[in-house]
């Protein structure tokens, strides 16, 4: 099958709020983007925002994530500007972290799906656990501290997996259900990450995890790639290897033609590949085609901030993942639970629910805060990660309040700034720790731009922010949904590698992206700003190390 001008690409994306579509063609420029909204499109499962939290236990309906496929799929074949048949590869990625729980019988059906009737319909009953566990649950405390212990402490496990224990890693997730209920356990056949799990439907059998995911579940050996036995063993004693079934893979790996039930339903070509689902964040690395100083900042329902690193040099602070496309290399990540849905909290109490709004009461107060009375807050509406911390802590002069004094007009601006300043204060804190650790080896300690993306990167209001915090540009790139479009980039790699490719990915998207001026400068720092952000360093750190002691 030779390389078309006509060929194009399927990139998927199982994010937490939807579930979203990119199709590319052959130059790489976006024919068509598309999402299923959980809430909104599948009222029946009862989400919000995607989830169902019950305190720390934070779930999907596994079954939600199968009907938004079908839908999906469903409108994905009824686009006209689309020929289904002249898609050759899929791939894509999943919220990191999130789990699924095959029964036998799940499996069986999956590789024997009945063309006449939905994904939803057949598999209702193959989940052995109903309810997936995701990024956002808190609840294995416990479990991440025992698992820590194994190796040596918090510092010994982010050297062996690029993590220290945190709640929502995918092991820690493991050793709760194989304590606590061992009979879901038991009746489990095979577990998948969100993303393995949206390919193996595609496949009709089980897909395994990508490296650069799989490393977001602290059991696999960040050097090697390789599961680490000892903590598999520790998570979900001898059973668990079996039910991972094989080692993680490499990015771009063809995982074979896509199940006969896609081609008879939606029109397939039976010769296109699926290749390894990764997960949301590396996938957005992957579609933004970085540039030495760049590093990317996401505003999703997380926030997270992920750069390119040549080595491994784990911390107890951030993350250190396997890179999506390259097995040398690494992507380092920090990641907020505290993202848009903690700024819409903030918009919903003191902007009437309104962006516009939210962005007036902005640039009323001042940046800093300051204006002859210092005010600092940390807004923290779920359990946070980086720090661990819980709730909304506000301080005037240093010292606690429950409100910011002024008028009611005041207090609302004070409440929009400080949650946005904090927000990228933070991240600008945690960046320079981890430069730091990299500095010896990182052309990523010179900084040069960031890269924006995720819904709340729509909002240029906040990108001027964060761009007179980091006192660096802010660029974006065309389309909004950077997962799904890595996922299709990754589509075509395996696609290209499978008839004979054998250059990086990066060399391909240099020799086959047609559009080379892919970021657009949206907001430069205002030199007036910058200098006042860099003054509030030292007080926001202390002032965080007093929230954390009141929150343990
Ligand atoms: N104008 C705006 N200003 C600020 N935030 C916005 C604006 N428009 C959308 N958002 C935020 O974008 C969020 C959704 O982002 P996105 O579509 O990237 O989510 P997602 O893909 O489900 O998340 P994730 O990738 O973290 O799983 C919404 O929760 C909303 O608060
Ligand atoms: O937990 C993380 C990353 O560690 C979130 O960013 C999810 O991937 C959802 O987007």
């Amino acid at each position: 099958m030779a390389q078309n001008q006509s060929d194009l690409y399927l990139g998927l994306d199982l994010s937490t709020q939807q579930l979203k579509y990119t199709v590319i063609n052959h130059d790489h420029d976006i024919i068509a983007e598309a999402a299923v909204h959980f809430d909104r499109d599948l009222p029946e499962f009862h989400t919000t925002n995607g989830a169902i939290a019950e305190g720390d236990v934070v779930t999907s309906p596994t079954l939600m994530w199968v009907k938004a496929i079908d839908i999906l799929l469903e409108r994905l074949s009824k686009n006209t500007d689309i020929k289904i048949e002249n898609i050759k590869g899929i791939s894509g990625a999943g919220q990191q972290h999130g789990s699924v729980y095959w029964n036998k019988e799940g499996l069986e059906t999956l590789a024997s799906l009945d063309v006449s009737r939905t994904l939803e319909d057949q598999l209702q009953g193959a989940f052995s656990v109903k309810q997936s566990p995701i990024w956002q649950d808190a609840s294995t405390t416990s479990q991440c501290r025992s698992l820590e212990n194994l190796v040596g402490g918090p510092q010994g496990l982010a050297d062996l997996t690029g993590s220290k224990g945190y709640e929502r890693f995918t092991g820690n997730q493991i050793a709760k259900l194989y304590e606590q209920n061992p009979s879901a356990y038991d009746a489990t056949a095979r577990i998948s990450l969100v993303s393995s799990f949206i390919a193996s439907v595609l496949l009709g059998q089980l897909a395994p995890v990508d490296v650069a995911d799989g490393s977001g579940m602290n059991m696999m050996d960040i050097h090697t790639h390789k599961w680490i036995p000892s903590i598999l063993e520790h998570c979900g004693g001898k059973d668990l290897q079996k039910k991972l079934e094989s080692e993680p893979v490499e990015g771009g790996t063809n995982l074979g033609a896509i199940n006969s039930y896609f081609v008879t339903r939606y029109g397939f070509s039976s010769e296109c590949t699926i290749a390894p689902f990764t997960g949301d964040n590396p996938a957005t690395l992957v579609s933004m085609n970085l540039e030495q100083g760049d590093c990317v900042v996401s505003l999703g329902t997380s926030d997270t901030m992920l750069m390119y690193l040549p080595e491994a040099n784990p911390t107890t602070e951030s993350h250190l993942m396997s890179h999506p496309t390259n097995p040398e290399a690494y992507m380092g990540m920090l990641c907020y639970k505290n993202g848009s849905l903690t700024r819409e909290k903030i918009r919903d109490e003191y902007a009437e629910g309104d962006w516009t709004t939210f962005n007036n009461l902005l640039h009323q107060a001042p940046p800093g805060l300051s204006n002859g009375c210092n005010r600092r807050g940390y807004y923290y509406y779920m359990q946070e990660i980086i720090p661990f911390a819980k709730g909304f802590h506000r301080f005037e002069n240093d010292i606690a309040v429950d409100e910011f004094t002024g008028t009611k007009e005041e207090v609302a601006s004070y409440n929009v700034r400080a949650i946005v300043e904090s927000q990228f204060l933070s991240m600008k804190v945690r960046t320079s720790r981890m430069l730091d650790t990299h500095g010896k080896s990182s052309d990523a300690s010179h900084l040069k731009r960031i890269l924006a993306t995720g819904g709340a990167a729509s909002n240029p209001n906040l990108l001027q922010v964060l761009s007179n915090v980091f006192n660096i540009p802010v660029y974006k790139k065309q389309g909004m949904n950077s997962a799904s479009l890595g996922g299709a980039l990754l589509a075509k790699f395996a696609v290209r590698r499978l008839h004979g490719y054998s250059g990086t990915f990066e060399q391909m998207m240099e020799d086959e992206q047609r559009d080379k001026v892919a970021h657009q400068l949206v907001a430069e720092p205002q030199a007036e700003y910058t200098e006042v952000y860099n003054d509030l360093v030292e007080g926001f750190v202390r002032l965080e190390q007093v929230v954390i002691a009141n929150t343990q």
